[in-house]
């Protein structure tokens, strides 16, 4: 049995329809699944542990959403050792990008039922549970300045919605100021002056495939931190193109750390976000869980050795 956790406003409105033609391919293929309408963030870890209590028979929850939904349910398929799967409904969709699995409904849908897993990390502490990354300062300020600004109704209003962030980059530009930072890895603390971002990251991309961690993998028990420091805002409008090969991390003014800990403190309140969502402003204490969640992948496939492998539920 398949648990479909879908978010119907996922993707401004693309949950909805992607349930509608995954409906008709399980019902023509016979697979059996129930599916549970989430309604808001709050509510979804206590709606998705009620489905998962009713019965002990779950292959998979497979979330069709985007990384927001994903992040609301970890805590659950985690609790429930409940193997997650994706069909990608969202605007970013790096959850997915970061596991190989397609971003086309159907081909989704194929790499959902095949029974291979990794065993990926999780990201805990900074309020709970993270799939993606945990990101700090100049990229969190963009995204709580979009959804706060008046221009993300408008741009999805005439149907433009990445414009709204191109907006929020260049608005969070011309009023963001870099502080000092203080990041400790694994116990061993450094600090940055003018420090722009902190992203801590589990997959290597975020924003929709901007890849600010490139070299992280979701199964290798660490995690990876980009400090964008000490430099111009020039600069940093520089870097946006660099972030889709993730050639920015040869740049003098970005330092790549790898760690199972890391915390961060910002000498200023800075907010961050996990998974795209917003975590507030404390400071951050950031530890891997390695091999936490199982997520069925495309990926496992490929893998010739290490934690990868068919998947059974532990309920
Ligand atoms: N389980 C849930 N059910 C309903 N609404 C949710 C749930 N989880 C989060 N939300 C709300 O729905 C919004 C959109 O969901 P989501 O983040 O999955 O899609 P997106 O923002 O379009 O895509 P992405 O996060 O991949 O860029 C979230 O920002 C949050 O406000």
């Amino acid at each position: 049995m398949y648990l479909l956790i879908i978010n119907p406003r996922s993707g401004g409105g693309a949950g909805q329809r992607t349930w509608q033609s995954v409906e008709g391919m399980l019902h023509s293929r016979g697979i059996p699944h129930e599916p549970l309408f989430t309604q808001n963030a709050d509510r979804a870890e206590t709606q998705v542990l009620g489905a998962l209590a009713r019965r002990d028979d779950w292959r998979a929850a497979i979330v069709i959403g985007g990384d927001g939904t994903i992040h609301s349910v970890l805590g659950a398929l985690r609790r429930r050792g409940v193997p997650l799967a994706v069909i990608p409904a969202g605007s970013g969709n790096d959850t997915a990008r970061g596991f190989g699995i397609p971003l086309a409904t159907e081909a989704a849908l194929e790499a959902a039922l095949q029974d291979r897993c990794l065993e990926a990390d999780l990201l805990s502490g900074a309020g709970g549970l993270t799939l993606t990354a945990v990101a700090s300062g100049f990229d969190a300020q963009v995204a709580v300045n979009v959804n706060n600004g008046f221009y993300k109704r408008l741009c999805n209003a005439i149907g433009a919605g990445q414009l709204a962030y191109i907006i929020g980059i260049l608005h969070t530009l011309m009023t963001f100021k870099p502080c000092r930072v203080s990041v400790t890895c694994d116990g061993k603390e450094q600090a940055f002056e003018k420090a722009w971002l902190v992203s801590i990251c589990n997959l290597p991309s975020y924003g929709g495939g901007l890849l600010i961690c490139p070299q992280a993998e979701a199964d290798d028990g660490l995690l990876d931190v980009c400090v964008v420091h000490g430099c111009s805002r020039m600069q940093v409008l520089r870097l946006f193109p660099t972030l889709l090969k993730g050639t920015h991390v040869a740049l003098p003014f970005v330092t790549m750390l790898r760690g199972h800990s890391v915390a961060v403190h910002f000498a200023q309140a800075r907010h961050a976000i996990g998974d795209g969502e917003p975590l507030g402003t404390a400071p951050l204490a950031v530890r891997c869980e390695p091999g936490a969640l199982r997520v069925l992948s495309p990926l496992a496939a490929a893998r010739e050795q290490g934690a990868a492998g068919p998947c059974q539920a532990s309920v």
